[in-house]
């Protein structure tokens, strides 16, 4: 079985700016990286595990997702760093249009899309790690069995010692992730 680190995608990868479809509004938050290669490295399997009820909504479509996803992987690899799949859940149970309009197992805080790619790929989820920004994403994560949960909120802070305090979180990270 292999180690992974599953990561939310808007406010940890990106600045959450509200339901990001496009990729000139896709804001890396850089220090996310540090801990994607520290990982990486230690051979960890990275996967991203993200709501887009955006699609839901009509906001954007999954092909718009799928082109935004395509080049944020990209991304990841000009810097060294594999994503090994990103996971999405389109559905919202009220706000969703047409078949996009379901309660559904995969939408955070349920467990789905983690469940998925620990059966498809082999991952001990009890020596996993999940960094998220809201407390949904802790839920999925504990219900998943992943124990080493971390919450990185105001990723787009100014404040000094906000930031100081999510760089500390992201060194707390890496010492999860041995
Ligand atoms: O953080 P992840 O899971 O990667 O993606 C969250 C996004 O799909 C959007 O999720 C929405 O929540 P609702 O889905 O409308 O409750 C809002 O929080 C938006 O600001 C946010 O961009
Ligand atoms: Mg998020
Ligand atoms: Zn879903």
């Amino acid at each position: 079985m292999k180690k992974a680190l599953f990561l939310d995608r808007d406010g940890i990868i990106n600045v959450d700016h509200g339901y990001v479809y496009k990729k000139e509004a896709f804001e890396f938050v850089e220090d996310i990286f540090t801990v994607c290669l520290d990982a990486h490295n230690k051979g960890y399997e990275i996967f991203v595990i993200t709501n887009q009820s955006g699609i839901a909504r009509g906001k954007y479509t999954v092909e718009q997702f799928n082109q935004l996803t395509l080049w944020m992987v990209k991304q990841f690899k000009l810097k060294g760093i594999v994503i090994t799949d990103v996971y999405y859940c389109p559905h919202h149970p009220d706000k969703g249009v047409g078949e996009y309009k379901m309660v559904c197992d995969c939408r955070k805080p349920e467990p789905g899309m983690i469940l998925s790619a620990a059966k498809k790929y082999d991952i001990d989820l009890a020596k996993s790690v999940f960094i998220g920004d809201k407390g949904s994403d802790m839920q999925a994560a504990e219900r998943a069995g992943i124990k080493s949960r971390i919450l990185l909120v105001d990723q787009y802070s100014d404040n000094q010692a906000i930031k100081a305090h999510r760089i500390n979180k992201i060194i707390e990270a890496s010492v999860y992730i041995s």
